[in-house]
């Protein structure tokens, strides 16, 4: 008689499963769209960095051996890939970016604030309790959308819950095209849960309110190599000390992962087709209306208002799109004010200066 012993071999010997090792560059999120950006030559001179950290006096970036500060000068965000100057680290180049996630600075000014670069996913974390706003996830999956990154509804806290299934059943009614995904991030859930999007390569970023858990999460992915979370102090938009953190760690699976502070304040700009695609039915169905300009909301012949009346659309729901479109235009009409004011003012400081040297 012949026995099988196979069911008592390992499964992964198969060499065909096994998986290549990353190169070190892929292991700190180097895709092909960087990798067609410079030539071989380019990269033996000035080697690619990607940006972990931005500090007050400038950036913490590594690379292939190389973890290093660099001083004020490229304008570049967490996530980043630079060309290293050996000779001045300052005058290194941003390669092109894969994606780019910024809102409105916070506060009075008009700037913009870039807050991750070249993410792959970005998870947007609620908790099954008050934290709960359907609003709000909605603003994050337009940010992401807007940003080519794919998004991610986290609902975290399903252990304190009595009936996550209730906010499950809201999370899933925002998107057909944004998977929603409840656990306990407390438990080894993550990793399990999370794996389809965090694998080799890729780089995820968790985003959402103070105390959802996103730490939790960062941890949970890290498995025994648990980070221990680093505060930043940094200054705000009004010279106020804050705390914060904002840092790209590298897991040992090969997938990059952003932590960053709860976010109260986000507020929407030249976010215009991420909210088109967060709301397409609604943009789909505005293409319909009498009017070209149609505002849905008094206009005769508005295809919107009349599947309102007919109980198709929401009512609440179209007023959240409107809000979030009314501020986008607003943040976008003030900073492309500004932006050409700055333009003129410098023109005009040009043109000054060259007045005085004739
Ligand atoms: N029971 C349970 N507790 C959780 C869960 N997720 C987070 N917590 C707890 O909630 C608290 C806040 O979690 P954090 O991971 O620090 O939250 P955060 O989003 O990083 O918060 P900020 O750093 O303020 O932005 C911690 O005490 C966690 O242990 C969960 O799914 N279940
Ligand atoms: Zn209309």
């Amino acid at each position: 008689m012949t026995r099988d012993y196979s069911q008592f071999l390992p499964t992964d010997t198969d060499p065909d499963r096994r998986v290549a090792p990353l190169s070190p560059l892929a292991q700190l999120g180097w895709q092909q769209f960087f990798a067609q950006q410079v030539s071989v030559e380019q990269i033996e001179e000035t080697p690619p960095l990607r940006v972990t950290e931005v500090h007050r006096n400038g950036l913490q970036a590594r690379g292939d051996g190389i973890d290093m500060h660099i001083p004020h000068g490229p304008d570049a965000t967490v996530g980043d890939w630079l060309l290293l100057n050996r000779e001045l680290p300052s005058a290194s180049e941003v390669l092109d970016r894969k994606s780019l996630i910024k809102r409105r600075a916070p506060g009075k000014t008009l700037g913009v604030q870039l807050i991750a670069a070249n993410l792959d996913t970005t998870f947007i974390v609620s908790s099954c309790n008050d934290d709960f706003n359907v609003a709000r996830i909605e603003r994050f999956i337009a940010l992401a959308f807007e940003a080519d990154v794919t998004p991610v509804i986290i609902l975290t806290k399903v252990d304190k819950c009595d009936a996550p299934e209730t906010y499950i059943a809201q999370a899933e009614a925002i998107s057909p095209f944004v998977p929603v995904v409840a656990l306990n991030a407390k438990s080894a859930e993550p990793q399990m849960k999370l794996a389809d999007w965090c694998k080799p390569g890729q780089t995820v970023a968790f985003l959402g309110s103070s105390g959802v858990g996103k730490s939790t999460l960062t941890n949970a992915l890290a498995g025994d190599d648990a980070i221990a979370t680093q505060e930043v102090r940094e200054d705000d938009a009004r010279g106020r000390h804050t705390t914060t953190r904002r840092q790209l760690y590298f897991l040992a699976s090969g997938c990059a992962v952003l932590d960053t502070p709860g976010m109260r304040e986000l507020q929407l700009t030249d976010a215009a087709s991420g909210l088109a695609e967060m709301f397409s039915d609604l943009d789909e169905l505005g293409a319909q209306c009498k009017f070209n300009d149609c505002k849905h909301t008094v206009e005769p012949g508005c295809a919107i208002l009349a599947a309102v009346e007919r109980g198709e659309v929401d009512a609440t729901r179209l007023a959240r799109w409107q809000k979030l479109v009314a501020e986008d235009l607003h943040n976008s009409a003030t900073l492309a004010e500004r932006r050409s004011k700055d333009k003129a003012f410098g023109k005009m400081v040009r043109n000054a200066q060259k007045k005085k040297k004739n």
